[in-house]
């Protein structure tokens, strides 16, 4: 299925990073981008015939290399009641054009390709690829996603000004002991470092939150003090327009600030999402290959050793963010070269489709063995030759139907990564590890309890976790408020009362806002195909990987007053399990109990009929008992389909950072 992926949208971001931030108060993000575009096809069309109205053109939020999945463009179709009529193939339908709709006497005068979404109007003459066509029929700019950025939280612009900035390289260049000791660490020489335009700083804000693999500890109140960063620029291409012939340049719009010390410890400047890459610049216009890398350290050493442009995910999770999308349009030929490891690769497949995967090829830095390194940078530190990785990377398979040989490969990765596949850890619940093994994409969780227990502030401290562990998460609360939502979750994140600390709450909004954290707009009752549109924006544009629905009752509520609310609620559920299905994202939904005297409950206690529980991959109850010892409350997992194994934690609630931990002293109790 696809979603309305929209131009406004997208715009919408690339204003909102761009007026704010000093260097774009005079140059937006999107005209930069559209600029460079422009300026690109005239330079293109002196060497070759290339079509210049495809460079001009804005980008749709999609891929003009996209190739839609098998069924899509027809679903896409049926969602938008666009009800297609035969044409002269099989493969060709007749549609209302999209441009000249209006007109009764042009009913049907387009046709579109289901398999290409390619789209052609005999009347308006208006043409145009799959990601043109949804952008023409989702008009309206209904797309309610926002982060804390758009919730008023944290900073939009660099924390100095951009000669600073630019001195950064500079101070680099003053310190050859630092130099010295990167470079006998990385393998990466000197030069390599001045092209990437590295530099140092001190910064303050160092957020152990943004961290790709989630390796790091939890205290986040240790980093106040300023520390000595290497600094790695994003940079996005810059046409200036006063000179004469145009100029073409590139200008920092960003600084992932990485401590020395430690390179765990990440911080970015301006910490809201902003267009532009790491080393973009040196793509030259020339240029129709680029590497996509999972960091700067794989980024410089395969520049440094294959001499093709390279740059780095823009975030520090595995997230290509529609930002930057853009950016790689004008390449023919895209390596993705992630770490060689089951969530690398995932996402390396789930670029590729992003970006296209006829101009994509997957670089497995171990080439089909089992050990070995797993990065582009481990690789150069041991001496492999990283063109001859580069040269074994593979197209991903179009075929439905695959052999073994297919998918050796991945068979090895699992084996080799066995704690991957049990998914993403709690830090906060170990507990809840040793009975779950983990966060796993593609899952349906329902979690239930009594009203009042703590449901919403335990899922907001879980999706929290794993968010700090680089899982993208859409939060969909149509019972309260996004501001209250995100309230109860920044003190999580300070583990603190933040009222009896106000002069927290600028460096810890500015953690924050750098966490993939989304919320949708929607609150209260509202139609399952407006939040599924809405989440397969999120899952395109995001790369969101959990999302929450709290609560399914209030999102029904006054819904379904022709059927029955539990067949209702069954329908809605098998919708959300082909979302978590066919979308390898985690589905959390909160399902109030049935009215109930029951002390205990249990599975057949979640409101609706069986089927609820039976889409459901693990189904954790909220119990609340009243003991001789007082109010006593468990996390119990009643249902596991991934081992099958049940317990229930005993839990404690802090008042003072509103999260809950394993109560001392206390084992889990087998179900
Ligand atoms: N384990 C707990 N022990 C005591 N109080 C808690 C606990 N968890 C949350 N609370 C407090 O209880 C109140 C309700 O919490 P919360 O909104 O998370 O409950 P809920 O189960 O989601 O509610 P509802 O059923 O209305 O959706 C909040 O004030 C919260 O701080």
């Amino acid at each position: 299925m696809m979603s309305r992926y929209f131009l406004p949208f997208y715009n919408r971001i690339f204003s909102l990073a761009g007026t704010n931030s000093l260097f774009f108060k005079k140059t937006p993000n999107s005209l930069l981008i559209r600029n460079f575009t422009s300026h690109y096809a005239k330079k293109a069309s002196a060497k070759e015939s290339q079509t210049n109205s495809s460079l001009l053109r804005d980008f749709s939020g999609i891929s003009k290399h996209y190739i839609p999945k098998e069924g899509e463009v027809l679903n896409f179709l049926n969602r938008y009641h666009v009800y297609p009529k035969p044409a002269t193939n099989a493969e060709t339908k007749r549609i209302k054009c999209p441009n000249c709709r209006p007109k009764k006497s042009n009913y049907y005068s387009a046709t579109i390709n289901l398999k290409s979404g390619v789209y052609n109007c005999q009347v308006c003459m208006k043409k145009g690829n799959w990601g043109d066509y949804v952008q023409l029929v989702s008009k309206t700019d209904s797309f309610q996603i926002i982060n804390a950025t758009n919730l008023g939280f944290g900073r939009f612009s660099f924390s100095r000004s951009q000669s600073e900035i630019e001195e950064f390289p500079n101070a680099l260049l003053n310190n050859p002991e630092i130099i010295e000791n990167f470079t006998k660490e990385h393998g990466i020489t000197l030069n390599t470092l001045q092209e990437y335009k590295v530099g140092i700083a001190k910064y303050h804000n160092i957020n152990p939150a943004s961290n790709v693999s989630g390796r790091i500890g939890n205290s986040i109140n240790a980093q106040r003090a300023e520390e000595m960063c290497f600094t790695f620029p994003r940079t996005a291409p810059f046409f200036d327009d006063s000179r004469e012939e145009g100029f073409l340049d590139s200008k920092i719009t960003r600084i992932k600030a990485c401590s020395i010390k430690n390179d765990e410890l990440v911080a970015f400047d301006p910490p809201s999402s902003v267009g532009g890459l790491f080393g973009y610049h040196l793509a030259k216009l020339e240029c129709d290959t680029i590497i996509l890398t999972g960091n700067e350290f794989d980024a410089m050493a395969v520049y440094q050793e294959t001499n093709i442009p390279a740059t780095c995910l823009p975030n520090n999770v595995y997230q290509l963010p529609l930002e930057v999308l853009p950016l790689f349009e004008r390449f023919s030929k895209i390596y993705l070269w992630l770490d060689d490891d089951v969530e690398g690769q995932g996402a390396a497949e789930k670029f590729a489709q992003k970006l296209g995967i006829d101009r994509c090829l997957i670089v497995n830095t171990r080439c089909g063995r089992l050990n070995g390194p797993i990065n582009a940078s481990q690789a150069l530190a041991t001496g492999q030759s990283l063109l001859e990785i580069l040269y074994k990377s593979k197209p991903l398979q179009h075929d439905q139907i695959i052999d073994f040989e297919g998918i050796k490969e991945a068979v090895y990765r699992e084996i080799a990564n066995p704690a991957q596949v049990c998914g993403v850890l709690s830090k906060d619940l170990p507990g809840l590890n040793k009975i779950l093994k983990g966060h796993r994409p593609g899952e349906i969780t329902i979690f239930t309890g009594p009203t009042g227990t703590g449901k919403t502030t335990i899922l907001s401290q879980l999706s929290l976790d794993y968010c700090r562990s680089g899982v993208s998460t859409l939060w969909g609360s149509f019972e309260i408020p996004n501001v209250r939502l995100a309230k109860k979750m920044l003190q999580q994140f300070a583990e603190k009362d933040l009222t009896k600390y106000p002069e927290e709450f600028v460096d810890l909004a500015e953690k924050f806002q750098q966490l993939p954290m989304y919320f949708l707009k929607f609150y209260g009752s509202t139609e399952i195909s407006t939040i599924i549109d809405a989440m397969d924006h999120a899952i395109h544009a995001f790369d969101v990987r959990h999302i929450i629905i709290d609560n399914l009752q209030f999102m029904t509520a006054d819904q379904g007053r022709y059927i029955d609310r539990w067949e209702l609620h069954d329908r809605i559920l098998t919708s959300l399990r082909r979302v978590a299905t066919e979308k390898n994202v985690h589905i959390t939904i909160v399902v109030h109990p049935k009215k109930d005297d029951k002390e205990l409950l249990d599975v057949s206690s979640v409101f609706g009929t069986a089927k609820v529980t039976q889409e459901a991959d693990n189904v954790i109850i909220l119990q609340r008992l009243n003991t001789e010892n007082g109010d006593v409350r468990l996390l119990d997992i009643r249902k596991n389909r991934f081992d099958g194994t049940l317990a229930a934690i005993p839990i404690e609630f802090e008042v003072e950072s509103l999260k809950i931990k394993q109560t001392r002293n206390n084992r889990s109790v087998q179900s």
